[in-house]
């Protein structure tokens, strides 16, 4: 049967993060994606203009009538923006038995905009982290979940083993910020003490609005599509790195990945990400 995922997060008018990019990245990776909306953002770009939360009752709302419905193989957290929210989506996800969950835990936006309150950042600790299958945290998102900061590969375990102590089942510390590095390598870590290095050729481009989004949704689509934890994370990788090689070029400031790109770049992309354990 067609695997089924669900995002829960924040629509982006520009149409390269948020919910626009959860759904184009689900539908070229063939399985079927539904939606809970968390908030409406006037964004570009160039940056985001406005940010318009929905009610709680709204977001419970949309995601009861996904789940009385369809039988969600994934589902993922984007943006979440306060505590109210989370505690709302919590409660969701355990009225429907917690379902694998990717958590992408959206903080601020690449223009600096708070797309997470301050006073939120306690509930996704305590109320969304339990129940993560795996979270994926760049380094500013994972230096406030973890407490520390991060300035080497060495600090990205110890980032890691502190966010599974703390309830994720694992988690991938994604180094896309680490711009002095030549590589734009990510680390996956489960409790049981697997490691995997996901690595490829950091590319110099402007374009990467929506890389986070994009990879967790790659990652949710991949596991709704039935894939192990193990494969699915070199998968979003290959996905992502394919998605910010072959950029579109589209407005005046960090534009969107190209979506379509995976499909394009085949069996290459073998060769250029590399998956070491
Ligand atoms: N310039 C780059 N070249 C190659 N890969 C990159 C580059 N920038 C980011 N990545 C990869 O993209 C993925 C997303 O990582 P990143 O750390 O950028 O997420 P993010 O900050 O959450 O993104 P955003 O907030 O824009 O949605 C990771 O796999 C990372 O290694
Ligand atoms: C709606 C939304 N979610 C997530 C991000 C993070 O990239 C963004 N810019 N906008």
């Amino acid at each position: 049967m067609m695997g089924v995922a669900l995002t829960i997060a924040g629509s982006d008018s520009g149409g390269g993060a948020g919910i626009q990019a959860d759904l184009k990245t689900f539908q070229e990776l063939g399985v079927f994606g539904t939606s809970a909306l968390t908030a409406v953002t006037a964004q570009n770009t160039l940056g985001v203009h406005g940010v318009w939360p929905l009610g709680p009752e709204a977001i419970r709302a949309q995601m009861d009538a996904v789940f009385a419905d369809f039988d969600v193989a994934a589902a993922k957290t984007g943006m979440l923006f306060s505590g109210e929210i989370i505690g709302e989506v919590a409660a969701g996800l355990a009225a429907a038995g917690n379902p694998v969950l990717v958590v992408d835990p959206v903080m601020i936006a690449k223009g600096g905009a708070h797309l997470l309150r301050e006073e939120a950042i306690a509930a996704m600790r305590d109320k969304i982290l339990p129940v993560a299958t795996v979270i994926t945290p760049n380094i500013p998102e994972a230096e406030v979940l973890a407490g520390m900061a991060i300035r080497s590969a060495q600090d990205m375990e110890e980032a890691g083993r502190r966010l599974i102590a703390m309830g994720a089942q694992s988690v991938v510390v994604k180094g896309g910020h680490m711009e002095e590095e030549k590589r734009a390598c990510d680390l996956f870590m489960d409790g049981r003490g697997e490691r995997i290095w996901l690595s490829a050729e950091r590319i110099r481009t402007k374009d990467t609005h929506g890389t986070g989004c994009t990879f967790s949704a790659a990652l949710t689509a991949f596991l709704a599509a039935g894939e192990p934890l193990e494969k699915a994370v070199g998968g979003a990788k290959r996905f992502i790195h394919a998605a910010i090689s072959d950029g579109l070029g589209l407005g005046g400031g960090h534009g969107p990945t190209n979506h379509w790109a995976y499909h394009r770049a085949g069996n290459a992309l073998k060769g250029e990400v590399l998956i070491d354990s």
